[in-house]
């Protein structure tokens, strides 16, 4: 479980001064699905990162499992994150000198796991998103649809309990996207991962099992899409 309480977000100061997350409050379920929608500018990239531990907060705490992700040390922090997480953004973020393969078995050997288990287990994710034939292709022979699949493998491959997505269907056509979707719904399905989604698609955030809504830095309303009702702002996700 993730549990955010009172996160504020601020980026400079006096008259350059963004409050770019306002006192937000949010637990995020394990294996839940969660879409984060919103206009441009209010904030849904600045949570992601918040809460994942990429950026610094500048007030609240971030518990992820219990663990006050923010008052570890930097190394502590990013061995935590190399260990415990998947991300996936709009552009893919993969190295394009390096094959499919060695992109996604990367994050395994910098953690000092063997060559030749981090080459099969990177095998073995490649073929659960169906590219098992384009290991060693790099990201520039492939497609966009297949590049972020290259990408959600190289998420993956350390089997993370929860996957960061900013806007990954951002850059791609409907039906790619559908397929991505298909895969991130396999990995929560299968793996019991937790997703939480950056989006501007509505298509995308109804694949979800709960969207926020924010605005202005703040929580501004959710909605239970398995349920199909809206709820007041102070369920489980609010602004403090
Ligand atoms: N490094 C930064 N320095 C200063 N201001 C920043 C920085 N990063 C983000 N901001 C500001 O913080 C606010 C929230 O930005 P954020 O990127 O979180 O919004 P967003 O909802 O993800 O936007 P978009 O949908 O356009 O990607 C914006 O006003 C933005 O200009």
């Amino acid at each position: 479980m993730i549990h955010a309480k009172g996160i504020w977000k601020v980026f400079g100061q006096g008259e350059n001064r963004v409050e770019a997350l306002r006192g937000v409050s949010l637990t995020i379920h394990k294996g839940e699905i969660l879409a984060v929608m919103g206009p441009s500018g209010c904030g849904k990239t600045s949570l992601l990162n918040c809460l994942s531990g990429i950026d610094h907060i500048s007030k609240g705490t971030v518990e992820i499992e219990g663990q006050n992700i923010h008052q570890m040390k930097e190394k502590e922090k990013d061995r935590y994150r190399a260990e415990k997480m998947g991300f996936v953004f709009q552009l893919y973020n993969l190295i394009p000198v390096l094959s499919a393969v060695e992109n996604v078995e990367l994050p395994l050997l910098s953690q000092g796991v063997r060559a030749k288990t981090a080459r099969e287990r990177a095998e073995e994710v490649l073929t659960r998103v169906g590219l098992r034939e384009r290991c060693h292709h790099r990201p520039g022979e492939m497609s966009g649809g297949q590049a972020q699949r290259v990408a959600l493998a190289r998420a993956m491959v350390n089997q993370p309990g929860v996957i960061w997505a900013d806007e990954p269907t951002g850059a791609l056509d409907r039906e790619t996207s559908k397929m991505i979707l298909d895969l991130f719904e396999h990995f929560n399905r299968v793996d019991e991962t937790t997703v939480v989604i950056v989006t501007h698609d509505p298509a995308v955030a109804e694949r979800a099992d709960r969207i926020i809504y924010m605005d202005s830095g703040r929580i501004v309303q959710e909605r239970d899409t398995r349920r199909k009702v809206n709820s007041p702002v102070c369920m489980r996700g609010s602004n403090e």
